[in-house]
C-alpha cells in the first residue's frame, strides 16, 4: 500500500478479541499521533522529528491541540476565552484593562513568530499569511460581541477553535517543510447530521465513522488535523469542556481504525505516584483501562476519561514523551471481559499508583431518626441530585452518613440571551446543607484531599489495606473517611489537604518498595 493512503473503517464490535473489531488488514491501519498544547508550543520542531520518524516506517494521522507557552493556563485557548470574556462585558467599552485586543495581538504576533523554524520562505509565508487571516475572522466575531454584549455558543465555538487551526496549520507547514507530504484538516464544521440531546455513545459512533471517511480523502498525505470538532448545538465547550482535542484523537483513531493512539507529553508515561511529588516514583511500563480510568478520576489525569472511553476497548493508547521520544512510554492495552478476569488474576498482588485529589469537603449527616434509614439516605440522593452535587466518595451506615465532594464549578444551563450560567459548589453546598438540616446535625470539613490506592490486583491481595492505612497512622496522619468497595480496584481514605505531600511519599515507600 502507498505510503500515507488512509483508509476508513467502521465496524463496530463490543466484544471479542481487539484484532477482531476491525475491517482493514493490520498494515493498512495507521497510528493516529496527538499533541498537546504545551508541546506544540513549545517543541513543534521535535514533534516534526517525530513525525518524520514514524512516518518513515508507518502511515501516521497527526492531531493537535492549541499552542501553549509554558503553562496550559496561558495558553491560546485561555486567551481566547478571556478576549471573549472581555469583549463581552458589560463596561468593555469603558474599562481599558478589559480591551480585548492586546491579547489578539500578542497571539497573533506569537503564532507569526512560530513561523521562524520552518525553513522555506514559500511555506512560512503562507502560513503567516493564514494567521493573520484567522484573527481578522477572530476581530470580526469580538466586534460583534462587544456590540451584543454576550456570548453565544456558535460565537465561542468560532473564536477557541483558532487556537487549533492555527497549531494545526503550523504543523502541517513543517511537516512540508521537512519534506512531509501533509494536508491540514479543519474538524471544526465536520458534523453535518442531526446532533442528539444527550451525545449518546452511537452519536460518537457515528462522529468516527465520519472522521474516518473524511480523513481517506488524504490520498499519499498526512492528516493534520484541529483536536477541535464541531459544530455541535450549544458548543463543544459547553457541552464537552475541556481537554476536547483528547476526544477528538480518540474519534479519529476509531475512525481510521489506528493500531495506536499515541498521546505525546512531557512526561515519560504514567509513573506508580505523580513524579511532580514524589520524587521515587517509577514508570509503568503498562496500565489496565480501568486503572487508567480510576487514577484519572482520583487525581492523576495524565489521560482524559474521554479517550479511554472511546478507545476501550478496541486501540491501545500509548502515553509518550516528546522530549524521549526512543522511551517506550507507558501502554494501556484494551481488554475483553474475558483478559480483564484473565489479567487480574495474573496482576501481581501488589498496587499500581497511588494518587491524591485535593480540593474535596467532607459533608456528615447523622439521621434524626425522623424518617427511616433507607428513606434516609433516599432523601439525602434526592438533596445532592437536586442541587447538580456529584459525590466522590460515599460511606454510611445506618444512621450517618459521609460525603466527599470535590470542588469545581458546576455548569447549571444557559440564559435565555444565551448566557452560560456556573454555580460555585460551595454556593450549591450551602443550599444542600440547609435541606440536609431537616433530616438530621450536617457537619461540612473542607480543605480535605481523597488519597487513593489503585490496582487490579488490589482485590485479591492480603494485608494492602492494613499497611496502607498503619503507613498513615505510623506517621500521625489522621484518616476522616474510609472508603473501599465501590470499585474493586481502588481502597480510598479522606486526610486533610495540607497532609497530602506527605502521605503520598509516606505510602509510596511503604508499598512500592518492591521496585527496588
Ligand atoms: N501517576 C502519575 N504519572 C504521571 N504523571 C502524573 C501522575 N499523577 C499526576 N501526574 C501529573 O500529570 C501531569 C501529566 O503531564 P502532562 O499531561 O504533560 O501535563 P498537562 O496536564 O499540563 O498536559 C504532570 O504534571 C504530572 O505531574
Ligand atoms: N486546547 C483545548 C483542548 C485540549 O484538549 O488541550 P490539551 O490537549 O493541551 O490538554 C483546551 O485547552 O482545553
Amino acid at each position: 500500500m502507498e505510503s500515507g493512503v488512509l483508509t476508513s473503517g467502521s465496524s463496530v464490535v463490543l466484544n471479542g478479541s481487539p484484532d477482531d473489531h476491525f475491517d482493514l488488514p493490520l498494515v493498512e491501519r495507521p497510528i493516529v499521533l496527538k499533541f498537546g498544547g504545551t508541546s506544540v508550543g513549545k517543541f513543534a520542531p521535535e514533534i516534526a522529528q517525530i513525525c518524520l520518524s514514524a512516518y518513515k516506517s508507518r502511515q501516521i494521522a497527526v492531531v493537535c491541540s492549541a499552542r501553549s507557552g509554558v503553562s496550559k493556563a496561558g495558553g491560546t485557548t485561555n486567551r481566547l476565552l478571556k478576549a471573549i470574556e472581555y469583549a463581552t462585558r458589560k463596561d468593555s467599552q469603558k474599562a481599558p484593562m478589559h480591551d480585548y485586543e492586546p491579547i489578539i495581538s500578542a497571539l497573533r504576533a506569537e503564532h507569526i513568530d512560530a513561523a521562524r523554524c520552518i525553513a522555506s520562505s514559500e511555506i512560512s509565508q503562507r502560513f503567516q499569511a493564514s494567521v493573520t487571516a484567522e484573527f481578522e475572522h477572530v476581530e470580526e466575531i469580538l466586534t460583534m460581541l462587544r456590540k451584543v454584549e454576550v456570548v453565544d455558543p456558535v460565537s465561542e465555538d468560532q473564536v477557541v477553535s483558532v487556537g487549533e487551526k492555527l497549531s494545526s496549520r503550523l504543523l502541517a507547514a513543517l511537516l512540508e517543510d521537512r519534506g512531509i507530504p501533509s494536508r491540514y484538516v479543519d474538524l471544526s464544521e465536520i458534523i453535518q447530521f442531526p446532533v442528539p440531546k444527550y451525545l449518546s455513545q452511537k452519536f460518537y459512533q457515528d462522529l468516527s465513522a465520519v472522521f474516518g471517511q473524511h480523513l481517506s480523502q488524504c490520498r499519499g498525505q498526512v492528516p493534520v488535523i484541529t483536536g477541535f470538532f464541531g459544530r455541535i448545538p450549544g458548543g463543544l465547550l459547553q457541552s464537552l469542556g475541556r481537554g476536547y482535542s483528547d476526544l477528538c484523537a480518540a474519534l479519529v483513531a476509531v475512525g481510521l481504525e489506528a493500531t495506536e493512539l499515541q498521546v505525546w507529553k512531557e512526561i515519560d508515561g504514567v509513573f506508580t505516584a505523580d513524579p511532580s511529588k514524589v520524587p521515587t516514583a517509577r514508570l509503568l511500563a503498562s496500565l489496565t483501562p480501568d486503572e487508567a480510568g480510576e487514577l484519572t478520576f482520583y487525581g492523576s489525569e495524565v489521560i482524559h476519561n474521554f479517550t479511554l472511553e472511546q478507545c476501550v476497548p478496541r486501540i491501545p493508547i500509548r502515553i509518550k514523551n516528546v522530549l524521549r521520544p526512543r522511551s517506550a512510554g507507558t501502554i494501556i492495552q484494551p481488554q475483553t471481559s474475558k483478559d480483564r478476569d484473565c489479567y487480574r488474576s495474573q496482576r501481581p498482588k501488589r498496587p499500581t499508583a497511588v494518587t491524591v485529589k485535593s480540593k474535596i469537603t467532607v459533608v456528615n449527616v447523622h439521621s434524626n431518626r425522623r424518617v427511616d434509614s433507607p428513606s434516609f439516605l433516599e432523601r439525602i440522593c434526592n438533596i445532592l441530585a437536586q442541587n447538580s452535587l456529584a459525590v466522590d466518595l460515599f460511606e454510611k451506615n445506618e444512621c450517618h452518613v459521609s460525603l466527599a465532594l470535590h470542588s469545581k464549578d458546576v455548569f447549571v444551563g444557559t440564559s435565555h440571551g444565551g448566557e452560560k450560567k456556573f454555580q460555585t459548589q460551595e454556593n450549591l453546598l450551602r443550599k444542600a446543607v440547609s435541606e440536609l438540616e431537616e433530616y438530621g446535625v450536617v457537619d461540612v470539613v473542607h480543605g480535605m484531599a481523597i488519597l487513593s490506592l489503585i490496582g487490579g490486583g488490589l482485590k485479591r491481595s492480603i494485608g494492602i489495606a492494613g499497611r496502607f492505612f498503619t503507613a498513615l497512622g505510623d506517621n500521625n496522619i489522621n484518616i476522616e473517611m474510609i472508603s473501599q468497595g465501590a470499585s474493586e480496584i481502588n481502597i480510598s481514605c479522606v486526610i486533610e489537604e495540607r497532609e497530602c505531600h506527605r502521605a503520598l511519599n509516606v505510602v509510596h515507600s511503604e508499598l512500592f518498595t518492591y521496585l527496588d
